[in-house]
């Protein structure tokens, strides 16, 4: 049974190199044929569903964000996370947002710490059993919840943690682009507002907009070859060495949440990434480009099939009653 097993592994092994090999030689940046090199390595790095492992094993991970005024996004981050298959599924959010936020859902572990005096403290105690990190999604902009989101995020770069950046975690490192500077794991989800943001930031000068693909990549290596993903028409992935593109069909519908559906999915599919990276499954590949494609493709999956049943009417929770099927439908068929 173990020699099958090796056997399977070093096959796995065998064809995601090759797969990455063909990726990298290939000229240009959008065709079905890298899409579906691309979509092969996502499928090497899902865990397999065993009776052998326990809880946690999957991926136990932490959305930092969740105000007042937007309960919402954490909320489709988390349950997002969850419905890919980690599983359990924190949320830091602020006091007054915690109630509402478990009132959604008794599947999240809520912590109501943003915006206690000790908020830091609180959370560090988390991230020793934390698999991956989602910083942003409904944080708010208040300076005291930001200084708490960027300690946070400078402790668990010391702790290898995977961590993505969105929404307004985009906003702080729009302030303090060193918070994530050339962080391996670190990858950056900007819409194009967001993008522009950050891309002035570093560049102090306008930037170009008709060559977004030239502009990522800027951004990218500006920032020491962080994983970037221009979300859009298409999605833009780069880690600063060539661009490539998502454009699994969506749909015309653009309803707020897609984003958080999008960061919290990735934020699983980084811990499995880099830890299928770790194992030697992924070989030479930046493990990061390869959760964020995966992340890319599901999101919009998700988007086409709820708007074959709901039209114009799809809201984001129809998206996230997509997950499963789609999931199935990319990366497991
Ligand atoms: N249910 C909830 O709780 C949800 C809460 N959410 C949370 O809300 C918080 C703020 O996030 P945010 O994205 O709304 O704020 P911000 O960056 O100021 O953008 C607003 C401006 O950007 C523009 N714009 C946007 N996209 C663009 C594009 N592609 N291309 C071009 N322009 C574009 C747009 O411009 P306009 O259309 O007004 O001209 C608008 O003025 C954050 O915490 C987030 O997580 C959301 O997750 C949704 C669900
Ligand atoms: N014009 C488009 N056509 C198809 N898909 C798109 C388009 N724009 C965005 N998307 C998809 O929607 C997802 C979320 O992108 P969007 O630009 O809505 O993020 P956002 O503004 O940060 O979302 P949120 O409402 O959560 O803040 C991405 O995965 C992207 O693939």
């Amino acid at each position: 049974m173990i020699r099958i097993v090796c056997a399977q592994l070093s096959a796995l092994k065998r064809s995601s190199s090759l797969v990455f090999e063909r990726y990298y030689s290939s000229g240009s940046t959008s065709h079905s044929s890298m899409d579906d090199d691309i979509l092969s390595l996502v499928k090497s790095i899902v865990p397999p569903l065993t009776s052998k492992k326990h809880k946690g094993q999957d991926g136990r991970i932490g959305i930092i964000g969740g105000c007042q005024d937007y309960t919402g996004a954490p909320y489709f981050a988390a349950i997002s996370a969850l419905k890919v298959g980690a599983d359990l599924s924190h949320v830091f959010c602020t006091k007054d947002a915690a109630t509402v936020i478990k009132s959604y859902s008794p599947e999240l572990i809520v912590h109501p710490v943003l915006d206690s005096p000790n908020a830091v403290e609180e959370i560090e105690k988390w991230l020793p059993r934390l698999h991956g990190l989602v910083v942003g999604p409904g944080l708010g902009r208040e300076d005291f919840l930001l200084k708490t989101a960027k300690e946070v995020i400078e402790k668990s770069k010391t702790r290898d943690i995977p961590i993505v950046i969105d929404a307004d975690g985009l906003w702080l490192v729009t302030q303090h682009p060193s918070v994530i500077h050339g962080y391996q794991k670190g990858i950056l989800t900007p819409n194009f507002m967001e993008f522009t943001r950050l891309y002035e930031a570093l560049h102090h000068e306008p930037m170009d907009s008709s060559d977004h693909q030239r502009s990522v990549l800027q951004l990218s290596v500006a920032m020491g070859n962080l994983t970037v993903v221009l979300k859009g028409e298409q999605d833009l992935i780069t880690d600063g060495s060539k661009v490539i593109s998502c454009s699994v069909e969506g749909s015309g519908r653009r309803c707020g949440g897609q984003g958080d559906l999008l960061s919290g999915s990735m934020g699983v599919l980084a811990h499995w990434a880099h830890a299928a990276s770790a194992a030697g499954v992924v070989r030479s590949v930046n493990p990061s480009v390869v959760a964020a494609f995966g992340a890319c493709s599901l999101t919009r999956q998700c988007n086409s099939q709820a708007f074959q049943r709901h039209g114009r009417s799809t809201t984001t929770s129809d998206m996230i009653q997509e997950i499963g099927s789609a999931f199935k439908k990319l990366f497991e068929s």
